[in-house]
């Protein structure tokens, strides 16, 4: 590997004086130790410990069923593989919606058992107490607004939200307020590129979008579906940067193939 030892962490200083120069932030998913190490050797500036981990990791329909023991492990395996990149977790559903005590003992447990950099939760005004508690206590906190997927049995569908001026309007004050609590960035999940462009101009700290067009300061992805290892999963914000299921499907199956036709292992591969 050609990491350099000497490499400078980022902080989330760093995404601030990113964003003043004008200067794109690359954010993507890690979940392991492996994936996490190549991750940060391509020069990824943040790297989410996404609760999309339920998804891709456990397999499960939503994000809700993880718990914060899971993410804990996730996390701390993230954490000892990454140099430079920013290591932001997600707090994962229940963990923070009772009270902001509770929200505060879980990002706690988040900082203290993984080494992460900092966290990141779902919702505006209804959770700035909760904010509020964990910036108090020094923990960098990232806000998550538009397709929240914690809350997709209010809403019922993964549809492009903030269509509506009303909603549109929530979500404008939603980020004002995250960015007045003293958030240093905020996610925004499939909303039209016109309000992500009007968000990302209007507030002072980085957005990053998924689904949220171009005028976002970053762009985050699932690190599954960009690689084509979540195959049937195509919405139209993602490019598909490598059809890595195709790809271990052959090589794999080349194992199978050799095993059962006694070519492997060989005399060169025999002690
Ligand atoms: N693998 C994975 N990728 C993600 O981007 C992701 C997760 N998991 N889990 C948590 C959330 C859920 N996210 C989602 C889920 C669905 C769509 C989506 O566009 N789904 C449909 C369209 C649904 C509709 O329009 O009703 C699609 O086109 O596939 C987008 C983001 C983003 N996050
Ligand atoms: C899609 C990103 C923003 C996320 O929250 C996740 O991966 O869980
Ligand atoms: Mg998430």
């Amino acid at each position: 590997m050609s990491v350099n030892k000497e490499i400078k962490r980022i902080t989330t200083h760093t995404l601030q004086e990113m964003k003043n120069r004008g200067e794109k932030i690359a954010m993507l998913t890690a979940y392991d130790y492996s994936m996490a190490a190549i991750v940060d050797n391509a020069g990824m500036d943040v790297i989410l410990v996404g609760d999309s981990a339920s998804n891709v990791m456990a397999g499960h329909e939503t994000t809700l069923p993880i718990t914060l023991d899971q993410m804990i492990y996730h996390a701390s395996s993230v954490v000892r593989a990454a140099k430079r990149a920013l290591v932001i977790v997600d707090l994962p559903f229940g963990s923070y919606q009772g009270n902001s005590k509770e929200a505060l003992s879980s990002a706690i447990r988040i900082m203290k058992e993984s080494g992460a950099h900092g966290i990141k939760l779902e919702g505006g005004v209804e959770i700035a107490e909760s904010v509020s508690r964990i910036l108090t206590a020094g923990i960098p906190v990232m806000g998550h607004l538009g397709l929240t997927p914690q809350s997709i049995y209010k809403f019922g569908t993964y549809t492009v939200r903030a269509k509506e001026e009303a909603e549109a309007a929530k979500l404008k004050e939603d980020a004002k307020k995250l960015e007045e609590l003293g958030c240093f960035g905020v996610v925004l999940e499939k909303i039209p590129a016109k309000l992500a462009k009007e968000v990302s101009e209007s507030l002072h700290i980085p957005t990053i979008g998924i689904g949220a067009g171009q005028h976002c300061d970053g762009q985050v992805l699932v690190i599954h579906d960009m690689l084509g290892i979540n195959k049937g999963f195509k919405p139209r914000f993602l490019r598909q940067y490598a059809d890595l299921f195709d790809v271990m499907n052959n090589a794999i199956g080349n194992y199978v193939t050799d095993v059962k036709a006694k070519s492997f292992p060989s005399e060169k591969e025999e002690y």
